[in-house]
């Protein structure tokens, strides 16, 4: 697509007819930057192989960079040597919440000032708790009261650590960010959670195994506590899996046309939070299964309607409501109020999108219910947000005549997506 194609409203595709065909889909997000972090804080040099390359990505290696790590292109991704971490710096967060969270533990390590900054949306996304608690374990932050971007990080090359007590009810990312960088502190970190339901578990788990991985211990056996030793990570090398949250758009293809999909490259076993896209496409009435290395989803009927708990898998929301949308009969997505706080108020821009195309769809206090109805031409905005813009596509892919606005924001974690699926769909 030109650059003059993608400033205005995109004709994303619409399709009759079943659709047959097969996904190839970049590296985890998630993944690539846990990777980048630990890499950055490990005893030698290491290889990422196949990591994503996307906003939220080079947003990590930039900063990572900019702290001291060297990061070299390789023929298949980056070889990664660890420096001094050292400022001043100034770091660009975008709208990546791994990378305003992950990051400023890791400048806590620095010796220098770290300011960071990001988009104007980043300013409005949940960043206190992480900044309270690395004030508790002994750092000295400038963030003139307003406990959000932008603020300075005082690093001064060694951080205390200890206990903590945060409440990460509004994101799994502050446990995440503190577990990582934890084990370079002093007497490494003890994160305890008190509040609502802590989010998102399995990328928590996902920074457990990237931890335990590289030789650091993490004990998790109580509830709400995770207790990481002080050590250094112990450099690896890795080839990072597919984004299975980025399948969604391209599994819910097969259920919005009735058709059948392939996922090349579907790992056996993962911490990934879009693994849960094999249990809702078969509630949602698709066939799944396994062929080799691949995910096949085989749909045929009618989207069948659902009650689903997304709390631990929130950011699969979007496209599940737009397949709601298409349903034969009403769904409620329930657990799910932390999406308030993801690049836009998620649970608001949904129902407002799918309303204003026709649709039924009344947000509640931790979630949404949709009652399907005939929906109509129009265009769907998707405020700076990639997951949106995977939304909006799938309805289109359904409803005749809908205009998907900014589709270029899908480059936050899927650089080329309209293209790619222009290539999938027709
Ligand atoms: O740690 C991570 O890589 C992520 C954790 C989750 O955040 P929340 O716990 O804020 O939902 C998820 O939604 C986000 O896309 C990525
Ligand atoms: C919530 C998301 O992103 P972030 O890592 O910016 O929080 C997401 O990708 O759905």
């Amino acid at each position: 697509m030109t650059e003059s194609e993608a400033a205005v409203a995109w004709a994303a595709p619409y399709r009759a007819d079943p659709i047959d065909a097969t996904a190839n889909l970049p590296g985890s997000k998630s993944l690539t930057n846990r990777v980048l972090v630990l890499a950055a804080l490990a005893d030698a040099p290491s290889h990422i192989v196949a990591p994503l390359r996307a906003r939220d990505t080079e947003l990590m290696a930039s900063a990572l960079r900019s702290l001291g790590t060297r990061i070299d292109e390789t023929a298949d991704g980056w070889r990664v040597e660890p420096g001094p971490l050292r400022g001043p710096a100034e770091v660009d967060c975008g709208l990546a919440g791994t990378v305003m969270r992950f990051v400023p533990p890791v400048a806590a390590l620095a010796s220098g000032d770290v300011s960071f900054d990001g988009d104007p949306y980043a300013r409005e996304r949940p960043m206190s708790t992480v900044l309270a608690a690395l004030r508790d374990l002994g750092v000295v932050i400038d963030d003139g009261g307003r406990g959000a971007l932008p603020f300075i990080v005082h690093g001064t090359g060694d951080v205390p650590g200890g206990v903590v007590t945060i409440d990460a009810s509004a994101s799994s990312q502050f446990v995440s960010a503190l577990l990582l960088s934890g084990c370079r502190y002093r007497d490494g970190v003890d994160v305890r959670h008190s509040g609502k339901p802590v989010p998102s578990m399995p990328h928590i788990d996902m920074t457990i195994t990237q931890l335990r991985t590289r030789g650091v211990e993490v004990d998790d056996s109580e509830p709400d506590r995770w207790v990481v030793r002080p050590g250094t990570p112990k450099a690896v090398d890795v080839r990072v899996e597919p984004d299975l949250s980025n399948a969604g758009p391209f599994i819910a293809a097969a259920l919005a046309t009735g058709g059948r999909v392939r996922v090349s490259d579907w790992p056996e076993a993962t911490d990934q939070a879009g693994d849960r896209w094999r249990e809702i496409a078969t509630l949602m009435g698709a066939t799944v299964v396994r062929d080799d290395s691949d995910l096949v989803v085989d749909a045929t009927g009618a989207i069948r309607g659902v009650d689903l708990d997304l709390h631990d898998v929130g950011e699969l929301t979007p496209v599940v409501a737009a397949l709601c949308a298409l349903a034969s009969a009403p769904s409620y997505l329930r657990g799910i109020g932390h999406l308030r706080g993801h690049e836009t108020d998620r649970l608001a821009a949904i129902a407002a999108e799918i309303n204003a195309l026709g649709g039924d769809v009344t947000e509640l206090d931790d979630g949404l219910e949709v009652r399907p109805r005939p929906l109509h031409r129009g265009t769907f905005a998707t405020y700076a947000d990639h997951r949106m813009a995977h939304a909006g596509v799938v309805l289109a892919l359904g409803v005749d005549g809908v205009r998907v606005e900014n589709i270029a924001t899908t480059a936050k974690t899927y650089p080329g997506f309209a293209d790619e699926w222009e290539r999938f769909v027709r």
